[in-house]
């Protein structure tokens, strides 16, 4: 029998950022899978560990980060690969879009020669006159109107739109099982992000990628739907469908991050913010993080750190009440 292995799964991961003077644990257990052609979006504030998940993942930190737990990609155990394997994995089966473009780029060397590099290292094409038909082509996919231009630009010359559009081209040029997106519209004007989101969910649907998408902005992870992992001093707490976990928040700090926000997507009365403020990096307290500022806690919670269990279908949380069945309004 052929089993099929989910092109993403995540075990356990954790990490660690080591200094002479210090280790400082940043993601604490983290597990998710992502089946071909699924997003999941990391939600939650600045400082969550939601970049650092995305980064451990294609393991970008090097020796500067202790990285546990498991990292699965079709089945393939990414943290005990040799280096050299993992660089050709690297843009190639899994692709990353950061938030910022211009730093995703050389400034020195023209849109279209970066591509038709990126074609050639992974094998995809030679650089030849085939490879510069392809990364025009891949310039046109990813609606640039004049691909023959921009290919014979360098960064500089193009919007700040155009240039992640243009590193979206050189991520999906490999077609990557795998597209970590960082916060890909953060640096850009308001009207381009929506036409950036749209973008990548048009490739996604058609070539079937899986999509890891970084962000703090609800009507992004809205938008966008697929599955929400909410993340709250370095953990998952709450994962779920992006709808049913928008509308219907089971864990307190869910609810309390969704009240605290400006919501496209729904009409509401006033923002209420959440008590208090998270853990400083790597001062976790004992039991669930977000019990100092829980409005629900319960005196176990100040000891125990509840894990992320099943609390309806398809959806979980890491909270005792929720897990209770006690209801949370
Ligand atoms: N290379 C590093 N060395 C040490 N600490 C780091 C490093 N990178 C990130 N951190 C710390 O890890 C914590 C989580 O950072 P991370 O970037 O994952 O947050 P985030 O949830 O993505 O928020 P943001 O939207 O601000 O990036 C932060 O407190 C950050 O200071």
């Amino acid at each position: 029998m052929i089993t099929e292995h989910a092109p993403l799964d995540v075990g356990d991961l954790t990490t660690t950022f080591v200094s002479r003077r210090r280790r400082t644990p940043v993601v604490r257990g983290v597990s998710f899978t992502l089946a071909r052609g699924q997003t999941m979006m990391l939600l939650g504030e600045s400082g969550s560990g939601k970049s650092v998940t995305a980064r451990s993942i294609l393991r970008l930190y090097g020796s500067s980060a202790d990285i546990g737990g498991t990292v699965r990609m079709n089945g393939v155990e990414l943290l005990s690969l040799p280096e050299s394997e993992m660089r050709s994995l690297r843009g190639g089966q899994v692709a990353l879009v950061p938030q910022d473009p211009t730093g995703a780029l050389d400034p020195l060397r023209r849109i279209g020669s970066q591509l038709t590099e990126v074609l050639a290292v992974h094998g995809v094409e030679r650089v030849t006159s085939a490879a510069r038909r392809r990364a025009e082509e891949l310039l046109a996919m990813v609606g640039i109107p004049d691909p023959k231009r921009v290919a014979a630009s360098y960064p500089h010359e193009l919007s700040g739109g155009m240039r992640q559009r243009a590193v979206i081209a050189i991520a999906v040029s490999c077609d990557p099982q795998v597209l970590i997106a960082d916060e890909p519209t953060t640096a850009l004007d308001v009207t381009v992000q929506a036409q950036i989101l749209e973008l990548i969910a048009e490739l996604q649907a058609r070539m079937g990628t899986a999509v890891l998408m970084v962000t703090h902005d609800v009507g992004v992870a809205a938008d966008f739907g697929g599955r929400i992992g909410v993340m709250y001093a370095g953990r998952l707490v709450e994962e779920g469908p992006a709808k049913e976990v928008l509308s219907d928040p089971k864990h307190p700090y869910t609810e309390g991050l969704l009240d605290s926000l400006p919501r496209p997507d729904v009409e509401r009365g006033a923002l209420r913010s959440i008590v208090g403020s998270p853990p400083g990096v790597g001062e976790f307290p004992a039991g669930c993080a977000f019990a100092p500022r829980c409005p629900r806690a319960l005196p176990s919670c100040h000891r125990e750190d509840p894990p992320l269990v099943p609390v309806a279908p398809d959806r979980s949380a890491a909270c005792p009440v929720v897990n209770s069945g006690e209801a949370v309004t």
